[in-house]
């Protein structure tokens, strides 16, 4: 049984537009109700900075690209109320056959040893997904894979252990199923997601929860954490809700700046009692509020004391990280629709090194406004995606930071 079978049966009521399988159920648009950096010591899919000893750049100087998450198809069977990618269960057109999915999995290597995370939409949608497992798994290349965990079964969770899966993200955006559903637009989705946490159980296959923090889940945020503890998650990451997509209506969702300050304090916190690998995506400022913290603390940022984050940076975009669309399209991040280039037209290791947006993204002179001389630049660089939906330009400052650059107060 989940630990949260005393959650109340009675939530408020709510308008969900399909079931677990994608078919239409009750009718309606649904009402806006509520809805790693890992440690290296513990990280079973290796250490995504590479070997000691390993090069620190590709042969052109360009960073190594440490992990690329790759929509390997937008259908899904959930209706998440901020679902960056607006998916639905319908297929997609121009999606990669099997063959050019598998030619792109050749040019993975190019660009250093990244971890490939097969996201979706829905990853377990796509037909041919463990052969494409299979297939990079052989490539030495480090396979983790995120589904919304409603369709693991006994069945798919044996073949994602067995194609190469090394660990897998569940997403958790409410402690109970009433708040969770509601969310995420399906009425069971939280007590299928259990279960698929079960049967990954049963495999020895290890999961971490990726969790949304919104205004409404906002007080329930201690709540989650436990549940992920409580459920054995190796990892609890967040992700800070980037109001694009679906999620562009949900404005008054965005928490403020104050109050991130607030949970990614108490984010620092929660780390000092828990063995999961806690790390704050989409929430660049974390890794500034850390040293900050350790300062006051007098605890050096070493990994030795902070595992990855001592060495990590708020947002990877671009620099360390990037997403492969569902058509082909290289961005710095899911949430950031901006065209980096197309795999089908150009070589992906070419846009890696290559890609304009890219290399601005490396030199902090293109960066406007506080991010642009900011001391903690190097360690954060502000969320690009809020920074292009909220203030209009994909180099604008982080919208939602409340620091101010030592370099602005002295000309104050
Ligand atoms: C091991 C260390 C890991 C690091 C350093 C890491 C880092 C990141 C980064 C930088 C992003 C992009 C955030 C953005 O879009 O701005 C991201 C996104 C994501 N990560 Fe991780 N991650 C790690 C492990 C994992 C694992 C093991 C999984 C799942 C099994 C996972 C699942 C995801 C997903 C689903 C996304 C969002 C991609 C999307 O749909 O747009 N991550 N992660
Ligand atoms: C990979 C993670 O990204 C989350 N996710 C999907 N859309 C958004 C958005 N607009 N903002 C923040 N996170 C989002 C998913 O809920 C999943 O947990
Ligand atoms: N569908 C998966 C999830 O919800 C991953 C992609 S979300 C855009 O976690
Ligand atoms: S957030 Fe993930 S699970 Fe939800 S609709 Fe989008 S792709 Fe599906």
């Amino acid at each position: 049984m989940h630990p949260e079978s005393k959650a109340p049966q009675s939530g408020p009521p709510h308008h969900h537009e399909r079931s677990l399988d994608g078919s239409q159920t009750t009718q309606g648009s649904g009402h806006p109700t509520e809805r790693p950096s890992g440690h290296p010591g513990n990280l079973p899919i290796g250490h995504p900075h590479g070997h000691p000893g390993a090069p620190k750049t590709l042969d052109d100087g360009s960073p190594l690209c440490r992990l690329i998450a790759w929509e390997v198809t937008r259908s899904c069977n959930l209706a998440c109320k901020h679902c960056r990618a607006e998916a639905h269960m319908e297929p997609y057109p121009g999606e990669f056959s099997t063959e050019e999915a598998k030619a792109l999995i050749d040019t993975f290597p190019e660009v250093g040893d990244p971890i490939i995370i097969f996201t979706g939409g829905e990853p377990l949608l796509r037909k041919d997904i463990f052969e494409l497992v299979r297939y990079a798994d052989a490539k030495g290349l480090r396979c983790v894979m995120a589904p919304n965990g409603t369709l693991v079964t006994a069945e798919t969770a044996r073949l994602m252990k067995d194609s190469g899966i090394q660990r897998a993200s569940i997403s958790l955006d409410g402690p109970d199923a009433a708040s969770h559903d509601a969310f995420r637009g399906v009425e069971g989705a939280f007590d299928a997601a259990m279960r698929g946490i079960e049967h990954l159980k049963s495999v020895d296959l290890p999961f971490q929860i990726n969790t949304t923090v919104t205004r409404n889940n906002l007080g329930q945020f201690k709540e989650i954490f436990h549940l992920a503890e409580k459920l054995g998650a190796v990892a609890w990451h967040i992700f800070l809700l980037v109001p694009t997509g679906r999620g562009a209506n949900l404005g008054r969702e965005v928490i403020t700046g104050e109050e991130y300050e607030e949970v990614l304090n108490w984010f620092y916190d929660f780390r000092k009692t828990t063995k999961m690998q806690l790390k704050a995506t989409c929430a660049p400022h974390y890794l500034r509020i850390l040293r900050q913290r350790a300062k006051e603390e007098g605890i050096p940022v070493t990994m030795d004391n902070f595992g990855l984050d001592a060495v990590s940076r708020g947002c990877l975009g671009g620099t360390g990280f990037c997403f492969i669309s569902h058509t082909g399209q290289v961005q710095p991040c899911g949430y950031l629709e901006l065209d980096c280039g197309q795999v089908r037209n150009t070589p992906f290791p070419e846009i890696w090194k290559k890609s304009k947006q890219f290399l601005e993204f490396r030199d902090q002179k293109s960066y406007q406004g506080k991010c642009g001389v900011c001391e903690y630049h190097k360690v954060c660089a502000g969320c690009r995606a809020r920074a292009m939906t909220m203030n209009g330009h994909y180099l604008a400052e982080e919208p939602l930071c409340t620091y101010q650059p030592q370099k602005l107060r002295k000309a104050d």
